[in-house]
Parts: C-alpha cells; sequence; structure tokens
C-alpha cells in the first residue's frame, strides 16, 4: 500500500548536517554489467542500496556466470524463455538487453506498464544489424522483447542514433569487447546525455579495455578484461537534492563524505551549476561541503542541461521557488524517463503559481505568479525525482505532501530518512 509523506521545517531555516550519500546507481549498474561481462574477475566495491541497482545485481546472480556457450539458467521460465523483470530500471532494461542477446538462452525482458511506453527501438534495431536475435513481444520498438542468445556476429559497424538516450550507446559499448569482431559505432545526430556514454568508456578503461573516439566513431576491439575492483563513488544526482535544500535554506553547511569534484559521474557539474543559485561548494578532507553564500544571486538567463538531464527537476524547481525567470534548453530526453518529466513539473509548479512553457525546444520559467500556499500536495507520477526535487520547498512551505513517497527507492532509499537527519520532519501518511 502506497504511503504519502507530510514534510515540514519547524523554527530556524538553519541547515547543519553532514549526509552519508549511497553509491552512484549509474556506476552501479555499469560495474554489474562489467564485472558479470568479465565472468567476475571484475569485483565490485560500494554498491549502492538503491532499487534500480538492487534489481540488476538480483537478475545478474540468478543468470548465473555470463556463458555464451551453456545458456544453464535457475530463473523461471515462461514456455521456454526465461523471464527478466527489471521492472522501472532503465539502464538495466537497456545494458540488459545488449548483455542477454550476446548470452546463451532464450529470453523475455520486460519491466513495468512505463518500461512498456519507453522506446528501445533504436537500440534493439542496432543489436539485430549486428546479428541479434531480437523480437518486439508487444509492440513495436518498446520492451518487453524477446532475445534468443548468443548472436551470431554479421558486421562490426553500426549506425546508431545519439540524441534519443545515451544508455542505448553504454549498452552496446559494454559487450563489445566480446564480440568476435568488437564493434565500431556510428554516432548519427548529436549525441545526447553525453557524459553518461565518457563513464562507460572510463569505466571499461579501468579493467583493461581500450577504446578509439574518432569524430562520431567509437571503436572497441575484441579483447578481455583485466581483474581488477571498479570502486563505486556516492552519487552525485542524489547530492543535488542538498545543493536545493542548501539554496532554500536560511543559512546552510552540508558535508557530502566521499563525493568527489572530479568525478566520472556528469552530475558533478551541479557544483558549477548552484553558483548562481549562491552556493558555493569546497573540497573537504573527506569530501565536499555545500554553504549558502551571503552573495546574490546571478542573474537568469538560459541554461543548457543536455549533459545532465537527471538534475532538470531540482534546478528547474528551485528556479521557480527562488523565483527566477530563467529558460532551460537540453530537455528533449526527459519525455522519455521514469514519467513525461516535462509535463509532470507543468503540473505541479503549476501549484506554487509558476508556468513551464516551451517554444522552438526552449523552456522557459515564468515565475511572476509565484506564490507559497500553506500546503501543497505533489503528485510524483511514479518519479523519484519529483519527489526529492519538490520535497525541499517544505523550508518555504509550511507543509508539503509528497506523494507515494517509496518511489525515491529507485535511486535514493534513505533519502527520508536523511532529511530527518537534517532537521525536517517527515510523516508518513496512509
Ligand atoms: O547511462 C546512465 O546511467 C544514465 C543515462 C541517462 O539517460 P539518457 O541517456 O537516456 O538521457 C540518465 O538520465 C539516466 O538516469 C542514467
Ligand atoms: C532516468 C533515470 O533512470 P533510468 O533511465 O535508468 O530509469 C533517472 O534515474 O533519472
Amino acid at each position: 500500500m502506497s504511503k504519502n509523506a507530510l514534510v515540514s521545517f519547524k523554527g530556524n531555516k538553519n541547515i547543519n548536517t553532514e549526509i552519508q550519500l549511497t553509491g552512484s546507481k549509474s556506476e552501479c549498474n555499469r560495474a554489474l554489467i562489467i564485472s558479470a561481462l568479465s565472468k567476475n574477475l571484475v569485483k565490485v566495491e560500494n554498491l549502492s542500496n538503491a532499487a534500480d541497482t538492487v534489481t540488476l545485481n538480483g537478475i545478474l546472480n540468478k543468470l548465473g556466470v555470463w556463458s555464451d556457450e551453456s545458456g544453464e539458467s535457475s530463473e523461471p521460465q515462461t514456455q521456454d524463455s526465461t523471464l527478466v523483470d527489471v521492472g522501472p530500471a532503465g539502464t538495466a532494461m537497456r545494458f540488459l538487453s545488449a548483455y542477454l542477446s550476446a548470452k546463451n538462452g532464450n529470453f523475455l525482458l520486460t519491466g513495468t506498464e512505463r518500461m512498456k511506453q519507453r522506446p528501445i527501438g533504436i537500440l534493439a534495431e542496432a543489436l539485430k544489424t549486428i546479428g541479434a536475435d531480437i523480437t518486439y513481444a508487444e509492440n513495436e520498438g518498446f520492451p518487453p522483447l524477446t532475445i534468443n542468445g548468443p548472436l551470431n556476429q554479421k558486421t562490426s559497424l553500426v549506425k546508431i542514433k545519439g540524441d534519443v538516450s545515451s544508455q542505448y550507446i553504454s549498452a552496446l559499448l559494454m559487450i563489445a569487447p566480446t564480440l568476435p569482431q568488437g564493434l565500431t559505432l556510428e554516432i548519427e545526430g548529436e549525441l545526447t546525455s553525453k557524459p553518461y556514454v565518457d563513464m562507460t568508456l572510463e569505466m571499461l578503461t579501468e579493467v583493461g579495455i581500450q577504446h578509439s573516439w574518432n569524430g562520431n566513431l567509437i571503436s572497441i576491439a575484441p579483447q578481455s578484461f583485466q581483474s581488477g575492483t571498479l570502486v563505486v563513488e556516492p552519487d552525485w544526482s542524489a547530492a543535488s537534492y542538498w545543493y536545493s535544500i542548501a539554496a532554500l535554506a536560511e543559512e546552510a553547511e552540508i558535508s557530502l563524505p566521499a563525493l568527489k569534484d572530479k568525478s566520472l559521474q556528469g552530475d558533478s557539474q551541479i557544483q558549477k551549476i548552484m553558483k548562481i543559485f549562491g552556493i558555493a561548494t569546497s573540497k573537504t578532507e573527506t569530501g565536499i561541503s555545500l554553504e549558502k553564500s551571503k552573495a546574490p544571486l546571478g542573474a537568469g538567463g538560459v541554461l543548457d542541461l543536455k549533459t545532465c538531464p537527471d538534475l532538470a527537476q531540482t534546478i528547474i524547481v528551485i528556479a521557480a521557488a527562488l523565483g527566477k525567470n530563467m529558460a532551460f534548453t537540453g530537455l528533449e530526453t526527459l519525455k522519455i524517463k521514469e514519467t513525461d518529466r516535462i509535463a509532470a513539473l507543468q503540473n505541479e509548479l503549476a501549484k506554487i503559481g509558476v508556468t513551464l512553457t516551451e517554444d522552438d525546444l526552449v523552456y522557459t520559467l515564468n515565475t511572476d505568479e509565484l506564490h507559497f500556499p500553506d500546503k501543497i500536495t505533489i503528485a510524483t507520477y511514479e518519479d523519484h525525482r519529483m519527489a526529492m526535487a519538490f520535497a525541499p520547498l517544505a523550508l518555504l512551505i509550511n507543509e508539503v505532501e509528497i506523494e507515494e513517497m517509496q518511489v525515491v527507492e529507485k535511486s535514493y532509499p534513505y533519502f527520508w530518512e536523511d532529511l530527518k537527519k537534517a532537521g525536517f520532519s517527515v510523516e508518513e501518511q496512509r
């Protein structure tokens, strides 16, 4: 049964706390796939407790050591295929599509109803070009997928659109060294979410996989993984909610141990972005510290979020709450995430009198009618980031009720406990 969170903050809006963030879901999900592909030669340290990571880890453990020969599995069978259910985990869906194509066995790869609306045709067609046997079990271009592995490689060169989801490209790059002919990806159109592709390649490099990237061609030859350990950093996307809390508080000093300023994660650019909202980041002996500066806020302007889509909701809600009439670009991918995040933002921001309107892919925030009612109720649309981006408004609004509070589990299961640690009151409502 789902519960709502009634969030409030009584007394001085002065936040002074230390928060231990869980491991990055993006790094973990890559590390798990790489470890499985390496037949456990590569170990993983600091696994996240994000539900998406727990799900992927559970699936890989049940499937057993990666094999392109035997196809042995203890998973439930539907007729003669192994059912693999990723729930709401987008990276797990995309990474497993490639992984299972290379593995021996028959699989039915599925997820939540929302997952069945998140496009996968670009990746599935690329895999088919390479030689995979994939069919759409329900709707053309969407999960669930029926996969009969292992693929019989027909070509090493594949063209792939880069402007819909970088996860398709990461998925292919990870299996590339295990393919008999390796892989060259020709990226068509502008590459979206590029730091996630960089992360994939850097993690592969850490375990001995070389690549070349020239113009729009990324190549990986057939190679063996070296033994080693991938150590996962704390999650910068989760850190973004602490920047939001710092920005909306009167005073704030928040310490985030083990976070690295120079990170594999593109969302570490929140450090730079938040300067315009008056938050200074400093490196400490143990990690990172955020401080609200007394300096006046920077001007509005246009912010391009193409390289950090998971920060979009956090930043847009902060800008709205601080009454900044800014504009944003690079939000094209938000419509195919956990929910249509543009529509979700428009609906929920309307509750504080703010509009977000699009003209030629530029999204403009109008805060002229901004007001804070005594209480608001925020719908979350099965999207963890809606809950976490809006909860900090409790620093400005007496009571913020967040519907279906359990959504945070996807990437940051201890979010509510951490809020309490920082002085918020979080009551569970049925
Ligand atoms: O590769 C990854 O770990 C991710 C890539 C991004 O997706 P897109 O490439 O679809 O934008 C991001 O939104 C997602 O949360 C995680
Ligand atoms: C988009 C996200 O996740 P995924 O695509 O992995 O479901 C996210 O965590 O914001």
